[in-house]
């Protein structure tokens, strides 16, 4: 082992640590795949479902895995609950009756913070230490299937220590976490669903809300659903995120969240006010505000909607295109994450959409397809 990570076995007092997984799905098992392989490491997938179990190790995401909480439990240096929010304080409850190893650390990676961390402190009575997670990454995908070695790259990872964690546990945790090469960011938890809130629950709201309404359009003009391409995909691709975990989510915190939908509901009715007032200047300067301050985030970083890098490929009618571009990008050793065609454009044959989960592989897709001859647009 070199550089950043020498330091690594000093994480326990032996070389062997045991990484328990709770819920080995789009998180755990990207979690899982950064853990797995790296020397002494041993990684247990926990499902309440053996054939999730068998799953996990068949694709190799975890060393073992099994349905009992209490084996997987059992002397674990590291426990990731990462199932969903609904079922975390359950999850807390199990491990408090267990034999924790002493000096564990217990987190989690919910997309809310403030109810877990709170339920969470009674761990500290088993000799545990509690820290709440949350990876700023993610995907509309769920599942094993959607696990990926690379999903928290340069993703902000925040965690959520109190007052009460004792400082070494963190830095323990933190020595862990950068094998994900996220970047980890501390805060308060009550400060984190405010925050997250706003960046993250709000914007899946919005953008279900947003299809739900133009659905119901369509349900009397197909048209709608043919012409929608561009912007309407851009803004909702999100919509798309697994229902459960978000039911989840948005209950929990749903205090938050009721105070933004009605700071929302007053942008709207900003703009209502602008249009009817015929205000152009009021209704250029709402863009002008907006595109600042879109200006200044982060570039190409994974979280938010831009974790997938995207182009879009006019392909010619005929059988076996998608195949042929498929192979192109294989034997170029470039990773396609997803493919799709859109047959929401009338005037070509077929649009084609190539997801990736590295920019540099979007780069080199482009440019291999350009010099294909293919037409290609970001
Ligand atoms: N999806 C995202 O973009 C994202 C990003 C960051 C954090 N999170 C958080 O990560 C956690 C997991 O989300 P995910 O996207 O990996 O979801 P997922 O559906 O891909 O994985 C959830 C895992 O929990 C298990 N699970 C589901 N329901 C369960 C239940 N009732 N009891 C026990 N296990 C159950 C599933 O088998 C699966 O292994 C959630 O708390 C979510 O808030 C999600
Ligand atoms: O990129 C996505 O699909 C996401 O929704 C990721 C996203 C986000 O909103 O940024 C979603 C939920 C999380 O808890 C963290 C990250």
């Amino acid at each position: 082992m070199s550089g950043e990570f020498s330091d690594f076995t000093a994480l326990t007092n032996d070389s062997r640590i045991k990484i328990a997984i709770f819920g080995v799905g789009l998180i755990g098992g990207s979690l899982a795949l950064c853990f797995k392989g790296k020397p002494g490491v041993h990684v247990v997938g926990h499902s309440v479902n053996p054939s999730s179990t068998e799953k996990y190790v068949a694709r190799g995401v975890v060393d073992s895995a099994t349905t009992s909480v209490e084996e997987a439990a059992k002397d674990a240096d590291f426990l990731f609950l990462c199932v969903p929010v609904g079922r975390l304080e359950d999850y807390v409850d199990e491990l408090a009756k267990l034999p924790l190893k002493r000096g564990c650390i217990v987190t989690d990676v919910g997309s809310t913070k403030a109810s877990v961390v709170k339920h969470a402190a009674k761990l500290s009575a088993r000799g545990a230490v509690f820290i709440g997670g949350h990876p700023m990454a993610g995907s509309e995908r769920s599942g094993v299937e959607a696990a990926s070695l690379h999903l928290l790259e340069n993703a902000f990872y925040v965690l959520t220590p109190t007052e009460d964690t004792p400082p070494e546990s963190v830095d323990k945790l933190e020595r862990l976490l950068k094998w994900t090469r996220a970047h980890i960011v501390k805060t308060d938890a009550v400060q984190h669903d405010d925050i997250v809130g706003a960046i993250s629950h709000l914007p899946h709201m919005i953008a279900v809300a947003l299809v739900n309404q133009i659905a119901g359009y369509n349900d009397s003009n197909e048209l709608y659903r043919r012409l929608a391409a561009g912007g309407f995909r851009d803004i909702t691709r999100i919509a798309s995120s697994d229902p459960l975990i978000w039911r989840d989510i948005l209950l929990n915190n749903r205090e938050v969240m009721l105070k933004l939908i009605r700071d929302w509901q007053s942008e709207m009715e900003r703009f209502a006010v602008l249009l009817e007032e015929g205000d152009g200047e009021g209704v250029a300067e709402q863009f002008r505000r907006a595109g600042q301050f879109r200006s200044q985030l982060p570039e190409r970083r994974k979280g938010m909607i831009t974790s997938i890098y995207e182009c879009y490929v006019d392909v010619p009618d005929h059988p076996g295109i998608i195949g042929k571009i498929a192979t192109e990008l294989g034997q170029a050793k470039i990773n396609l994450s997803n493919l799709q065609i859109i047959e929401s454009r009338e005037d070509v044959p077929g649009v084609l959409r190539l997801s990736f989960q590295q920019s540099d592989d979007l780069d080199k897709a482009t440019d291999l397809l350009k010099s294909l001859q293919y037409d290609v647009h970001m």
